[in-house]
């Protein structure tokens, strides 16, 4: 491993200098274990705590197979799909490599008693499989995180309908919180060459996911002068949500929960910001039953800001909680566009303002190749920018997700795999010093 580090050090280690070092037999990898997933059991979701359950092991190398790549991983991050593996909800993930692990020979080494997590990465490809053409050892990478096997037609349209798309670390093994990772060659993409590998490795889940979900056609197709309102808009999904919104000629009307959230949105350029905790929304009553005048309430502080105008779309993903306010404060014909149910994915809302307002909710989940790439792409170009704010070790990747699933954390969450510190990587300094406030906008908030 130190030879691969030092390699990707250089800066100098050609292509076949990478394809000619040994590859180790095992590497460290941050995991589940399956004789685990009811250590939670009874357990109140708040109670259930990722520092017990996530672990460091090394473990075997896995097999190169067709189509794939071999991947040196300097950063990656946390992500909340990492959270609901290490609290074995909604389901435990082992499920999912068993199922995949049917598929064929190939795909049952997927199917182990342990899951390796991590659904994002930054780093140096060390070996392609038979049929790759598009990339070589020593090519700088980040990894979105769709895979899929495109054997049926259903996803030659949009691979995001393939019948077996999957979410690489979440519902595929040898994930990115790891030494070393294994994916498909087609989830490969550029490192943005102005960020660190921690940087790099920050937003790509995320900001493919808001991507589709806001901008491209598959999702609300937001438009110049649209009123979005974004939900966690200092969190993972929201702080992309809040750039597009305002590169793309839009006004996001910004959901946060604390007075340093909103500071955070307010330097991004966000304008019109409401302070949930400040201001005690109580969607609920009780357990089972909403309040529509909450809801009322919601919906007049929005009009407060915006000068009288309704929202054109929700950018959803708390659920449970805010679902029903959600589709009451779209104006008519308007979007609620949701990709997750953080707080409960069982909702309730009123249909009349659905079907009376000519409401329509769209079901969005993260995104396509191409969408993915156009979304690295305006990173690499310095147009939306990572929102990292804190980086962990892989030793305390744990700690790490306990912050996410806890809420304590803003933006973005980085891990450091093989990288020995904050900050290497950055290969184009000039496109970083334009950007470098942007860059750091989240750091230690
Ligand atoms: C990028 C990051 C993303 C995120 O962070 S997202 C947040 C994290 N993700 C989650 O929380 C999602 C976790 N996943 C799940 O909870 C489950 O994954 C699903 C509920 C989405 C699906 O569960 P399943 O068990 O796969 O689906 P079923 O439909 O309940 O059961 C499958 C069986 O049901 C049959 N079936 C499917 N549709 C129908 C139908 N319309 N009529 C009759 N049967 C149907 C199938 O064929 C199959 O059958 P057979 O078990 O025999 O193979
Ligand atoms: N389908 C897909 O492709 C994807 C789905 N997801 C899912 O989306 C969800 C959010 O992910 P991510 O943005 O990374 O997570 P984060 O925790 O980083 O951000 C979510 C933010 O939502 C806000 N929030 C949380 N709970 C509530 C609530 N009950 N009511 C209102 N606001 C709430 C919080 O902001 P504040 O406290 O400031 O209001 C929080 O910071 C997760 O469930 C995740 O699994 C994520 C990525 C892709």
């Amino acid at each position: 491993m130190k030879d691969i580090l030092d390699a990707i050090q250089s800066g100098t280690a050609t292509s076949a200098d990478f394809a000619a070092l040994p590859l180790p037999e095992s590497y460290r990898a941050v995991t589940v274990h399956k004789d685990e997933t009811e250590m939670f059991a009874g357990m109140p979701t708040r109670d259930k705590d990722p520092r017990k359950s996530l672990h460091v092991d090394e473990v075997p190398l896995p097999e190169l197979g067709p189509g794939e790549a071999l991947v040196a991983v300097m950063a990656s991050s946390v992500n909340y799909n990492s959270v609901w593996t290490s609290i074995f909800e909604p389901l435990s993930t082992f499920g999912f490599l068993e199922r995949y692990g049917k598929l064929s020979p190939l795909t049952k080494r997927h199917d182990l008693p342990y899951h390796i997590i991590g659904s994002d990465l930054a780093g140096v490809v060390l070996r392609t499989g038979p049929g790759v053409n598009a990339w070589k050892p020593g090519d700088e990478v980040v990894a979105h995180c769709l895979s899929v096997e495109l054997e049926s037609p259903d996803g030659h349209d949009d691979t995001m309908l393939d019948p077996e798309q999957r979410i690489w670390g979440f519902e595929t093994n040898f994930g990115g919180l790891a030494e070393i990772a294994l994916v498909k060659s087609n989830q490969l993409m550029p490192k943005p060459d102005h960020l660190s590998w921690e940087e790099a490795a920050a937003p790509g889940l995320v900001n493919s996911t808001a991507y589709r979900q806001l901008v491209s056609r598959n999702g609300a197709q937001m438009k110049q002068g649209d009123n979005v309102l974004i939900w966690g808009a200092s969190g993972g999904l929201g702080s992309y949500a809040t750039q597009f919104a305002l590169a793309g000629g839009a006004t996001p009307i910004c959901v946060v929960s604390s007075p340093q959230k909103a500071e955070i949105c307010r330097k991004m350029g966000a304008e019109l910001i409401i302070d949930r905790n400040a201001e005690d929304y109580r969607f609920w009553k009780d357990e089972n039953t909403q309040d529509p005048k909450e809801w009322k309430r919601f919906g007049k502080r929005i009009r407060e800001l915006t000068g009288g105008e309704d929202v054109d779309i929700v950018f959803e993903h708390p659920g449970r909680e805010t679902f029903g306010a959600s589709v009451y404060v779209t104006r008519k014909g308007g979007t609620i566009v949701t990709c997750a149910s953080t707080s409960g994915y069982m909702h309730q809302y009123d249909n009349r303002y659905l079907w009376m307002s000519l409401k329509r909710i769209v079901g969005s989940h993260f995104a396509n190749y191409r969408e993915a790439y156009e979304a690295n792409r305006l990173i690499a170009k310095g147009k939306i920018h990572p929102t990292l704010s804190k980086v962990y070790s892989l030793e305390d990747t744990g700690q790490a997700a306990y912050d996410v699933h806890r809420n304590l954390h803003q933006g973005k969450v980085g891990v450091l795999c093989l990288a020995p510190e904050e900050g290497l990587g950055v290969r184009d300094h000039e496109l970083r010093a334009k950007h470098i406030d942007a860059i750091n906008r989240f750091r230690n908030v």
